[in-house]
C-alpha cells in the first residue's frame, strides 16, 4: 500500500472515473437544456403558426363576399375607407398550372414582382393552345410576413373595384387558392418598359427640347383655362425640317417636350378617373407611373392607396426613420395625415416637375428634414428650363396651400386638352388615339380568365 507508485496509478484511475462522471453529468445536464430548448422552439413555433393560420384564414375570408351590406354612410367615401366591403371578384381566378413565373421585374418595400406568362383558360383552337399572355405576378416580400400578405389582398381587392381604365394598371386576375398557405399572386398586365422615373433619367442625354418660346412677342398675364392665342406661336414643336408643326416621335429610342406633355395628359387623365370613382392614391410620383413601349402610360402601386398604420410610409411625422415621400406630399398630408382627392393633386403637380425636370428631385437644395417647413413658409419648386411657363402656372396651382383651392383632376384635364389644342393639336389627336387602342386591348384581357368563353 505504501508503494508510491501504486499509489499515484490509484490516484489517477480515481481522478479519470470522477473526470468520466462529470463529464458525464455534465453533458447529460447539456442535452437535457438542449432538448428543452428545442421543446421550447417546436411550441412557439407551432403557436406562430396556428396564429399565422387563423391571420391567413381570415384574410381569405375577407376576400370572400360576406354578402353583409355597406352601410349607406359609407357609399360615397374613397375605396380604401370601404375595404371591408370590397370583395374579391370570383372569376378574378387563374388557374395556377395555367401560370408560368419568369424573372424578376422589381423589389418594392413590400412586395415582388415578376414576369410572367399566362395561357388562356379555354383554349378554343390549337393556335390559342399556343399563345400566352406576357404579365406582371405581384407577392409579398416576405411570404411568412402576415401584414404583406394582409396588404396585397387589400391591393387586389381595391384593383377589382376599380376595374379597367387606359391609364391605370388594369388587375388581369389572381391567385388565391393558396392564400391559407400565405401564397397569394395577383396578375396585372404587363408593361414593358419600366417605371417613368427611370425611363427619363436614362434617356435624359437624348432629350430634345421642341418648345418654342417667342421672346419677340410680349405674353399677356397668363389665364388658367383660357390659353391666350398669341400661345399658338409662343408654344409651337418644331419639326427638325424648321416647320412649325407637331413632332411625334413613336419609338421609344426618342424622348422629346410633346411626350412630357402627353405623359401629363395621360397621368391627369388616369387620376380624373380614379378620383371619379372615387379612390385616392396617396403615393403618385413617377416611380410609381409604369411606360409602355408605344409611350402610354399606366397608373401602378395601389398598395399605397389604403391607409396602412403598419406601412412605414404612414408613420406620423416625428416618428424615427420614416421613410415619408415627404417631397411628393401636399403639407396637409404630410402634417395632418389627410390624404384626399386635394393631396393627390399636390403631387400630380410634383409629377409635372419630375416630368420636365427629365427625373429631378423635387426641393434638390433642400434637405428632407427641412422640406416641410420649407413648404410652409411658401417655398416651391423653381419653373424646370424646358417647361412653358403655362403649366408650372399650372404646378404652382396645384401647390395651393389651401386644398380647397387645387384644381380638380377634371379641371387639369380640360386645362391639357384646351392647351394643347391650342399649341400640339396633332399630339393631342395622337394621345387620344392611342387611348381609345389601349382601352380596346384592355377590355380583351378579361379573355384570358374567363372559363365559359
Ligand atoms: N405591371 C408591371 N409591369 C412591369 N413591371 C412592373 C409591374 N408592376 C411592377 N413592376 C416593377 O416592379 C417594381 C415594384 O413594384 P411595386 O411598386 O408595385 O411594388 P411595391 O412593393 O408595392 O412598391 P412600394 O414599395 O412602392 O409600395 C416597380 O417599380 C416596377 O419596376
Amino acid at each position: 500500500d505504501d508503494d508510491p507508485e501504486k499509489k499515484e496509478v490509484k490516484d489517477g484511475s480515481t481522478f479519470t472515473k470522477r473526470a468520466l462522471v462529470f463529464f458525464f453529468i455534465y453533458g447529460f445536464l447539456v442535452l437535457l437544456a438542449f432538448i428543452g430548448f428545442l421543446v421550447w422552439r417546436l411550441r412557439r413555433s407551432k403557436n406562430e403558426s396556428r396564429r399565422n393560420d387563423s391571420a391567413l384564414q381570415n384574410i381569405y375570408n375577407g376576400m370572400r363576399d360576406t354578402g353583409e351590406e355597406m352601410p349607406d354612410s359609407l357609399k360615397n367615401c374613397p375605396l380604401d375607407e370601404k375595404i371591408d366591403y370590397l370583395p374579391y371578384k370570383k372569376q378574378y381566378e387563374i388557374a395556377k398550372e395555367n401560370l408560368e413565373k419568369k424573372n424578376v421585374l422589381g423589389k418594392g418595400n413590400f412586395g415582388i414582382v415578376k414576369k410572367g406568362m399566362l395561357r388562356m383558360a379555354k383554349p378554343k383552337t390549337e393556335e390559342e393552345e399556343k399563345i400566352r399572355l406576357p404579365v406582371a405576378i405581384k407577392s409579398a416580400a416576405n411570404p411568412y410576413d402576415i401584414v404583406q400578405t394582409s396588404m396585397l389582398a387589400e391591393e387586389l381587392r381595391l384593383m377589382c373595384a376599380i376595374g379597367k381604365f387606359p391609364n391605370v394598371l388594369a388587375l388581369i386576375g389572381a391567385v388565391t387558392v393558396d392564400l391559407r398557405k400565405g401564397c397569394l399572386l395577383v396578375v396585372t398586365e404587363f408593361v414593358d418598359c419600366g417605371d417613368l422615373h427611370t425611363f427619363l433619367r436614362d434617356n435624359k442625354d437624348i432629350f430634345e427640347n421642341h418648345l418654342v418660346e417667342d421672346k419677340t412677342e410680349k405674353c399677356e398675364p397668363d389665364s388658367y383655362l383660357t390659353p391666350l392665342s398669341t400661345k399658338r406661336k409662343t408654344y409651337l414643336y418644331t419639326q427638325e425640317g424648321g416647320d412649325q408643326e407637331t413632332v411625334i416621335k413613336e419609338s421609344l429610342k426618342s424622348l422629346a417636350t410633346s411626350d412630357l406633355l402627353s405623359f401629363g395628359l395621360q397621368i391627369a387623365n388616369g387620376m380624373q378617373y380614379l378620383a371619379s370613382i372615387p379612390l385616392v392614391h396617396r403615393d403618385l410620383a413617377l416611380r410609381n407611373v409604369l411606360l409602355k413601349k408605344n409611350k402610354t402610360i399606366r397608373i401602378a402601386d395601389f398598395g399605397m392607396a389604403k391607409k396602412h398604420e403598419s406601412k412605414d410610409y404612414y408613420k406620423p411625422k416625428n416618428s424615427k426613420n420614416n421613410p415619408v415621400p415627404i417631397r411628393w406630399m401636399s403639407p396637409e398630408a404630410y402634417y395632418c395625415m389627410r390624404f384626399t382627392q386635394q393631396s393627390d393633386v399636390w403631387s400630380f403637380g410634383i409629377c409635372l416637375y419630375e416630368l420636365f425636370t427629365l427625373g429631378g428631385l423635387p426641393y434638390p437644395d433642400v434637405k428632407s428634414e427641412d422640406v416641410y417647413t420649407y413648404m410652409h413658409n411658401g417655398g416651391r419648386c423653381f419653373q424646370p428650363e424646358h417647361c412653358h411657363v403655362e403649366l408650372y402656372n399650372l404646378m404652382k396651382l396645384c401647390w395651393n396651400q389651401k386644398p380647397e383651392l387645387r384644381p380638380t383632376f377634371s379641371v387639369i384635364v380640360e386645362y391639357f386638352i384646351e392647351h394643347m389644342n391650342t399649341s400640339a393639336p396633332q399630339l393631342l389627336e395622337y394621345v387620344e388615339r392611342m387611348l381609345r387602342e389601349e382601352a380596346k386591348s384592355q377590355s380583351q384581357l378579361d379573355e384570358w380568365i374567363r372559363m365559359d368563353r
